[in-house]
């Protein structure tokens, strides 16, 4: 049932539910590490038998990587159960943010995949879910929901997204606006865009800005996301026409509380890049081919793109979107993020 399936297996895994996940060489009976208690780890796996499926890069934290050969350096590790490791043990093996606190006791022994595509489809799902990419891992017995590999994918494929409803809304950056809302009937999310001003033929001023709670909101200083969004929207609306696409992608990517677990690393002095690694992410888990596909639902083929990030330019392009020119997007650095600002431009290619 394609993505239908995977929404359910989401919304299992954050109860704490378990769930199958299934792909060509085989199937892994798994449940999130995150929240698992002794009571529902003993209902998952009574016979304390469920070995702990951890990313590649937490596996290489914990010295475990080099135990099992693999030929890909993503390739999840199975952590072997030993009698000594609990639930409050299992979530020290699968939490950076906890090894300071709680030194890791081990000695940990990897042991080898049966199901490595399974393994790989189950990290892809964590990070859909929010959750920390650790699961305890069984084959047999019950669960709460069966999910393909390949259901994982449709997940987060952005082309069935649709316009749901579309309203005047004026913003103190412009009284001439409105908003648009799209939908998708397989997850969630709703990404909205606020077109600025008075259409014309002109290619529109477009920013693409991935939500960020504590910045857009809160008015974080971690990062240059609030500043940079009404930025935006003033240099949209001093443009002929422009569109703000806000896009539901969260922390880049990985959610809202694995950001902030990043945040925790990065208070142990952990910068935003080592930080999403640290924690089993990519460095970068933006799709912006949803972007392209409201633009286009917009009717809008050819943009002038607000940005400093190359990834943005070459992600709309490769989805169909010209991008007829780059305008920089630069604001004053603080104290508390000056790092940020230096880490985007030293090692995700910012042009700041
Ligand atoms: N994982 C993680 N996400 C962060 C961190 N700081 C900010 N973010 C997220 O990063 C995203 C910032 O997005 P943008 O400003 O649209 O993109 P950008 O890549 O900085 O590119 P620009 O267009 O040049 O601003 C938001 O989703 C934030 O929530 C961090 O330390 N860790
Ligand atoms: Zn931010």
């Amino acid at each position: 049932m394609g993505a239908r399936d995977a929404a359910r297996a989401i919304d299992a895994l954050r109860r704490g539910w378990p769930v199958r996940v299934q792909a060509a060489d085989g199937a892994l009976r798994l449940m999130a590490v995150e929240g698992a208690d002794s009571v529902t780890l003993a209902a998952f796996d009574p016979g304390a038998r469920a070995d702990i499926l951890i990313s590649a890069a937490r596996a290489q934290t914990l010295k475990l990587a080099n135990q099992i050969a693999a030929a890909d350096p993503d390739m999840p590790v199975l952590v072997a159960r030993a009698p000594w490791i609990d639930a409050d043990v299992a979530t020290a093996i699968s939490d950076p943010v906890l090894d300071l606190a709680s030194p890791l006791k081990g000695p940990f022994m990897a042991k080898p995949l049966a199901a490595p595509l399974a393994a790989k489809a189950a990290l892809r799902l964590a990070r859909l879910a929010g959750i920390l990419p650790a699961y305890f891992a069984t084959v047999d017995g019950e669960v709460e929901a069966e999910v393909g590999a390949d259901d994982v994918d449709a997940y987060d494929d952005a082309v069935h997204l649709d316009i749901a409803t579309r309203a005047r809304l004026p913003v103190s950056a412009s009284e001439t606006a409105e908003i648009v809302a799209f939908r998708s009937p397989d997850e969630p999310r709703e990404h909205v865009a606020l077109i600025v001003g008075q259409r014309d033929s002109s290619p529109p001023v477009i920013r693409l800005h991935s939500e960020c709670l504590t910045g857009d909101v809160l008015g974080s200083l971690k990062c240059d996301c609030g500043p940079q969004l009404h930025e935006a929207l003033h240099q949209i609306a001093d443009s002929t026409w422009g569109i703000l696409l806000y896009l539901r992608q969260e922390g880049r990517g990985i959610g809202l509380v694995n950001k902030l677990r990043a945040y925790a690393l990065q208070d142990q002095g952990f910068d935003t890049v080592d930080a999403n690694v640290r924690l089993g992410f990519a460095i970068d888990a933006r799709d912006f081919s949803v972007a392209a596909r409201m633009l286009d639902l917009l009717g809008v083929g050819e943009v002038r793109l607000l940005t400093n990030n190359p990834n943005k330019v070459t992600g709309l392009e490769a989805a169909g979107i010209k991008v007829a020119e780059r305008l920089p997007i630069i604001l004053p650095a603080n104290p508390h993020n000056e790092r940020y600002l230096a880490t985007k431009r030293d090692r995700t290619g910012h042009q700041l």
